[in-house]
């Protein structure tokens, strides 16, 4: 899943990622980390047909939407993914990401493992970041410490991660989730790398080459 030159000329565009990762382990942090650190990045808003947590805002956290509205979004070709997952059904608006990259920002998809192999599909030109929990164990006690699922949704969502681990290979990089200031820097880390490896191809670094091609003069020492 190497980016090839072609894929990467996207002048003037912003660059999609996706982070990923099994539930609890640490996405939501680390984006609300990321937001402090990384004022341009944009960040997309899901829709969901799961219920509210205490204290999540819709248009915030996520667009709630019943499971009518949720296929009716499908219907109209709304959703630039979708998948459901333990119960419920969760897609990225597919408007919002493309007028975004268009104006030449940055985004960030904080979602699952079956949506972000779509997005993949759709944009081989993408990063696409798993995040890792230090171990299962941690897993489980960072999703039960929570307190946000009950114990059946605990089971069914850790069942979940390891199938989702399985699909680590699909990825384009790996961060473990031991602290989050230092994940949220390698992110920050693996953005800032990328941008130098799309600038290697702009055409302004081409247009640069091109003049010292027609004006070679050699410098005698
Ligand atoms: N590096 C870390 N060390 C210890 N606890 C952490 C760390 N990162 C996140 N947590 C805690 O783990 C819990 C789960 O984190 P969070 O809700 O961000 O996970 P998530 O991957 O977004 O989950 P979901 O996919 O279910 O939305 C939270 O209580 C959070 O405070
Ligand atoms: N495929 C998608 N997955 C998404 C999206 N938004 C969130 N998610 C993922 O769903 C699970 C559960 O989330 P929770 O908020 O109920 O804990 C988690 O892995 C999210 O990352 C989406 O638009 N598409």
């Amino acid at each position: 899943m190497t980016n090839n030159v072609g894929q990467l000329n996207n002048e003037g565009r912003g660059i999609l990622i996706v982070l990923s990762g099994p539930s609890g382990v640490g996405k939501g942090t680390v984006c609300a980390q990321l937001r402090k650190c990384a004022e341009d990045l944009v960040y997309s808003v899901s829709a969901t047909t799961r219920s509210p947590r205490q204290g999540e805002v819709d248009g915030v956290n996520y667009f709630f939407k019943t499971k009518e509205q949720f296929q009716s979004m499908i219907a109209g070709d709304e959703l630039l993914e979708w998948a459901e997952y333990v119960g419920n059904y969760y897609g990225t608006p597919r408007d919002f990401v493309e007028r975004t990259l268009s104006s030449g920002k940055d985004i960030i998809l904080e979602i699952e493992v079956q949506g972000a192999l779509k997005v993949r599909q759709k944009f081989p030109e993408g990063i696409f970041i798993f995040l890792l929990p230090p171990s299962l164990n941690e897993l489980q006690n960072r999703i039960t410490t929570r307190g946000t699922e009950s114990e059946e949704t605990i089971r069914s969502r850790m069942n979940v991660a390891v199938e989702e681990l399985a699909l680590l290979e699909h990825y384009d990089y790996a961060i473990v989730n031991d602290e989050v200031q230092k994940a949220c820097e390698r992110v920050q880390a693996i953005l800032t790398a990328e941008h130098c490896k799309r600038e290697r191809v702009s055409p302004k670094i081409q247009k640069w080459l091109e003049e010292v091609a027609d004006n070679v003069v050699s410098f005698d020492r």
